[in-house]
């Protein structure tokens, strides 16, 4: 059937269903799951609703073969790599139609199980009042294809249903102050850690802070200490969010001498400066639609620091030459290894633009206050040298993850991936012993530590983290230690650690 025929013979009961939409949230949910599912001839639909914060996405309500089909609440939701077909939807924000699901390599854990083989797939966004998206609208089949021709009417029923939804959770809140039965999920999604390594108190919460961005554009300002992964979590940003299909471009702003700079970002017009022989698109052009990374922003010269406050406040650029200016539409990624409040006073940065970057600032922790993760990033670096090099994959020694573990660790990230890589270079078997990780700061024979230290080392480093991770909570740790408390007291006291001692 043509797509404008077959759209035509949709409006009707797409009219008839929006007369109907009425009840109870979950009521109305159901109905409208109901119309989609008779409209489109798939035994499944299922509603998907972002949280209040925009970040987390969670299976609402779903109908299955004529009936409503309970949704567990009690589990927790899955996480985005479970999702990544929905997430892929979200952030493109537009509908997803897939054929011969069956036999591709998409993976598809949101669907209920079932006897016969999911074969296709309708993944719509739905959208609120303001045009922001709210949540999905998926329909699946066993048989046959779902025709394009049903997206769109679908997904304004969908959009429409979602805001009477909307209207009466207002309404019930008015009525009986806040009613926690209806609303919008507001727990936070287990969010993986967007290819980044690390697991610590202090990784999880960057992670958290990425996972807030990643569904709108705000700028976000990356601070950290130099190596430390400022240029991972911008790519990270782009890579995971709404972004993604478009360009990621990065410009160190402490590489280029003013003038060049200015021109790289700006582009200029033919004739601008002597040597400007044809017209030429800046950085901003190049990654209009998608994110401009600008790694060490306090270095930029005070007179471009005014002209990105006009991009960021207007959302133009005027090319050197050029009398006229023209919109772009630009994430801006920020990073900086300095404390730009304190540049600010000095004088080297401007005020304003530090607020209107500093809209949403994540903060980088050093190496050192990442406990565990050395370990972790150790091995991924290993594991990926040894790739690099062509050789067989190398083994660790008890004592040379003992002797890594020890070490406080001044330097940052890069350092760690630099000492792995010659550590590995020393090597000549394939097991990693100390004597091949010359640690900074250490002398050539630090790291014959007796067995009993570097024992006491590990244990030292497992209890402040510990600490850490139950805010001093001595009774906490204990539990989470498996010891009884008296004895994570004595241990404490016998290796001088207190319930804040840093790492
Ligand atoms: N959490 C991490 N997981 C895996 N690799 C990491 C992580 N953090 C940093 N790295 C690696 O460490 C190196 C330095 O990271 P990156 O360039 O992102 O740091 P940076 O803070 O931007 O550095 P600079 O301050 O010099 O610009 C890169 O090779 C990166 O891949």
């Amino acid at each position: 059937m043509p797509d404008s025929t077959h759209q035509l013979s949709c409006a009707a009961p797409v009219l008839a269903c929006l007369a109907a939409l009425a009840g109870e949230p979950q009521q109305l949910q159901h109905q409208l799951l109901a119309f989609a599912s008779n409209l489109s001839q798939c035994p499944l639909a299922q509603l998907y609703l972002l949280d209040k914060t925009h970040t987390g996405l969670h299976l609402s309500s779903q109908w299955f073969d004529g009936a409503p089909l309970q949704v567990d609440t009690g589990v927790e939701p899955t996480n985005w790599f479970d999702q990544q077909l929905l997430q892929y939807c979200l952030s493109q924000n537009r509908s997803l139609n897939l054929r011969a699901l069956d036999n591709s390599l998409y993976a598809t854990p949101f669907l209920p199980e079932t006897a016969h083989p999911w074969r296709s797939l309708l993944c719509l966004p739905l959208h609120d009042a303001n045009q922001q998206l709210a949540g999905l609208l998926l329909l699946a089949r066993h048989q046959g294809d779902i025709a394009d021709a049903l997206s769109e009417p679908l997904s304004h029923l969908g959009s429409i249903g979602l805001g009477r939804l909307s209207l009466l959770q207002q309404q019930r809140d008015l009525q009986h102050g806040h009613d926690d039965s209806i609303a919008l999920p507001s727990t936070q999604a287990e969010y993986g850690s967007f290819g980044l390594i690390g697991q610590s108190p202090a990784m999880q919460q960057v992670y958290r802070l990425i996972s807030k961005v990643l569904h709108n554009p705000v700028t976000v300002l990356i601070g950290g200490e130099t190596g430390t992964g400022k240029e991972l979590v911008a790519r990270a940003i782009h890579d995971y969010g709404f972004r993604r299909s478009q360009a990621f471009i990065a410009q160190n702003c402490s590489a280029l001498p003013e003038q060049l700079l200015e021109s790289e970002l700006f582009g200029y017009r033919k004739g601008a400066f002597t040597g400007a022989m044809q017209d030429r698109a800046g950085l901003f052009d190049a990654a209009d639609g998608g994110t401009l990374f600008l790694d060490e922003i306090g270095d930029m010269p005070l007179a471009l620091q005014a002209k990105l406050l006009r991009v960021l406040q207007e959302g133009e650029i005027r090319p050197l030459g050029s009398t006229r200016s023209h919109r772009v539409d630009v994430r801006i990624i920020a990073a900086t290894h300095q404390r730009l409040h304190e540049q600010v006073q000095r004088g080297l940065f401007r005020e304003d633009l530090y607020y209107r970057l500093g809209h949403f600032p994540i903060e980088l922790p050093p190496l050192r206050e990442r406990g565990s993760d050395i370990r972790q990033l150790a091995l991924h670096f290993a594991s990926d040298t040894c790739t690099f090099l062509q050789r067989s994959p190398c083994h660790w020694s008890d004592s040379a993850l003992a002797y890594l573990a020890s070490h406080r660790f001044p330097g940052n990230v890069r350092e760690l991936k630099g000492l792995i890589a010659r550590a590995l270079l020393l090597c000549d078997g394939n097991l990693l012993l100390p004597e091949h990780l010359q640690l900074p700061g250490t002398p050539e024979h630090a790291h014959r530590l007796g067995l009993r230290e570097q024992l006491e080392v590990v244990e030292r480093n497992l209890l402040i983290e510990g600490l850490q991770l139950h805010g001093g909570n001595q009774t906490l740790t204990a539990q989470a230690l498996g010891l009884p408390r008296r004895t994570l007291l004595y241990r404490m006291q016998r290796l001088g650690v207190t319930a804040d001692t840093p790492k």
